[in-house]
């Protein structure tokens, strides 16, 4: 534990292997490893955090007299992510605002990057259809831990950066294999997205309101719930495992099983008869009156979930209505003249007013908020739950929040295609002769932020 009592320091540069902080005329420098491990203090300057951040992915936190230095959960995990569709970005994201180091790897000649996830990462530009542009891949993957590949199945074979050649030169490496299908079965090699992975998982035939056609929520459920985040937990599971073993290995993870997986709770509790009524009639799927959606007299919508009776007895109570009146809760054939009664009640009063009557009880009614009001709502403002980042864009802060290492995202802009091509070629040793053909001959990209005319 190194300590700089009281110096208003001059400020930080992160070499490789350690920070070096330059305080007033002295400089200090704390040896360490790119896995900072445990805590250091530091007198607290405005711009170090950004720099021990963005090089390190350790997050400093202020403290009397100085600040704790604290790795995030992932600090000096080197990912690779090959640029894909909405998926892959999700899993490189999230490494990333945990503190992983993630270089995306982008096509050259692409003007704008695909990728709206992208905070924290770095972005080189490489032609895989050239041999230098595999060459300098294959040398990032040697000094990285993690490759995440976004593509259908074979294609990284038909390149020489399949599974065999990887690991054979890092056998450390977690490589994992993000696709809709997964690497066997018939449709292995077939294009497709989250609805046609959600469509053969199972899930999307329980979707949909009673007599309409199944219905898929968004592109939540494949691509980024049983997708990206199912690709981090296996990626994060295999390094926890590589730290016995020493070995790397290969996730093969299919969208189709990830979203089934996510609703393993549909099939473990069929027998017990949660859903044996046609799609959009049972008590979890819009069928039941009392976990839906109702329409307020100013037209917003408020959410019901009083399942259990003794919250349903409160939504009953709020709403102003005489239980005796009432049809059983369970009653499902009258389950329609009970939703008739609520959608009567609800439209009484507008939103807010019905967020008056029922906050603070146990009814389970909340308002429904749009993506622009949610930031502001009392409770996820408390919470902080939604950032802001430097260009004013609003979206949702890292979950889980770990109590002593939290997720902090880089909140600056997003890189744009190519632009750390030169320092992370430098990083992999090659020199700026070499760096020079790379460009020259299109195997590489290198990108400056366009002048904002
Ligand atoms: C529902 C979601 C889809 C969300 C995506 C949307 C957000 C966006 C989709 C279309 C966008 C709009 C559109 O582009 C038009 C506008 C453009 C404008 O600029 C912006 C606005 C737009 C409206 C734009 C807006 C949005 O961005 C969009 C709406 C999903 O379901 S995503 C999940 C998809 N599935 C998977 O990821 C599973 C695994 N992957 C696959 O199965 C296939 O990759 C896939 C997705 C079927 C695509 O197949 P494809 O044939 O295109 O590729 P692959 O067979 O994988 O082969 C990749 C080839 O690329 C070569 N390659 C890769 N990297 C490099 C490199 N650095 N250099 C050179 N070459 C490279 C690789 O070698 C392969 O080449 P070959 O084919 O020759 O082997």
């Amino acid at each position: 534990m190194a300590y700089f009592q009281g110096q208003n320091a001059g400020h930080v540069d992160v070499r490789d292997g350690g920070l070096q902080l330059m305080i007033s005329e002295t400089e200090q420098t704390i040896l360490s490893s790119c896995f900072l491990c445990g805590a250091v203090e530091l007198p607290y300057h405005t711009d170090i955090e950004k720099k021990v951040r963005q090089k390190t992915g350790a997050v400093l936190s202020l403290v009397s007299p100085g600040v704790v230095l604290e790795n995030m959960a992932l600090a000096g995990v080197r990912v690779v992510e090959l640029a894909g569709l909405a998926p892959a970005p999700f899993c490189g994201m999230i490494l990333a605002d945990f503190g992983a180091r993630v270089t995306r790897v982008d096509r050259t000649k692409v003007a704008v990057a695909m990728d709206t996830q992208a905070r924290g990462k770095r972005s080189v530009a490489l032609d895989l259809k050239k041999p230098q542009g595999v060459a300098a891949l294959r040398r990032l993957c040697v000094q990285s831990d993690v490759l995440i590949e976004p593509f259908r199945k074979g294609v990284m074979e038909k390149l020489g950066l399949g599974p065999d050649e990887l690991l054979q030169e890092n056998p450390r490496l977690v490589y994992a294999r993000l696709t809709g299908f997964g690497q066997s079965g018939s449709y292995a090699k077939s294009a497709g997205h989250d609805i046609n992975y959600l469509a053969i998982s199972g899930l999307l035939s329980m979707l949909g309101r009673s007599g309409d056609d199944p219905h898929a929520p968004l592109n939540l459920v494949a691509d980024f719930a049983g997708g990206g985040l199912m690709c981090a937990l296996g990626i994060t599971l295999a390094l926890l495992e590589r730290h016995a073993s020493g070995r790397g290995q290969v996730i093969d993870a299919s969208m189709v099983e990830g979203a089934a997986y996510v609703g393993s709770f549909v099939w473990k509790s069929r027998a017990i008869g949660l859903w044996n009524r046609p799609r959009g009639e049972n008590i979890l799927d819009g069928g039941a009156p009392y976990y839906g959606t109702y329409r307020t007299s100013d037209g917003k919508h408020v959410a019901v979930g009083a399942i259990e009776p003794q919250f349903y007895d409160q939504l009953v109570q709020g709403l102003g209505l005489d239980p005796a009146t009432l049809p059983a809760q369970m009653s499902f054939s009258d389950w329609p003249e009970l939703r008739r009664v609520f959608a009567r009640a609800f439209a009484s009063r507008t939103q807010a007013e019905w967020c008056q009557v029922f906050d603070g009880t146990d009814a389970c009614v909340t308002p429904v908020l749009p993506l622009d009001k949610v930031h502001t709502h009392p409770h996820n403002r408390d919470r902080g739950s939604f950032l802001q980042d430097d260009q004013g864009e609003v979206s949702p802060r890292p979950a889980p929040v770990l109590s002593r290492t939290p997720a902090s995202p880089d909140m600056s802009r997003d890189p744009f295609v190519g632009e750390h091509t030169r320092p992370v070629l430098e990083e992999l040793g090659y020199g700026p002769d070499e760096i020079q053909q790379l460009l020259d001959s299109g195997a590489a990209e290198c990108n400056k932020l366009a002048a904002r005319l």
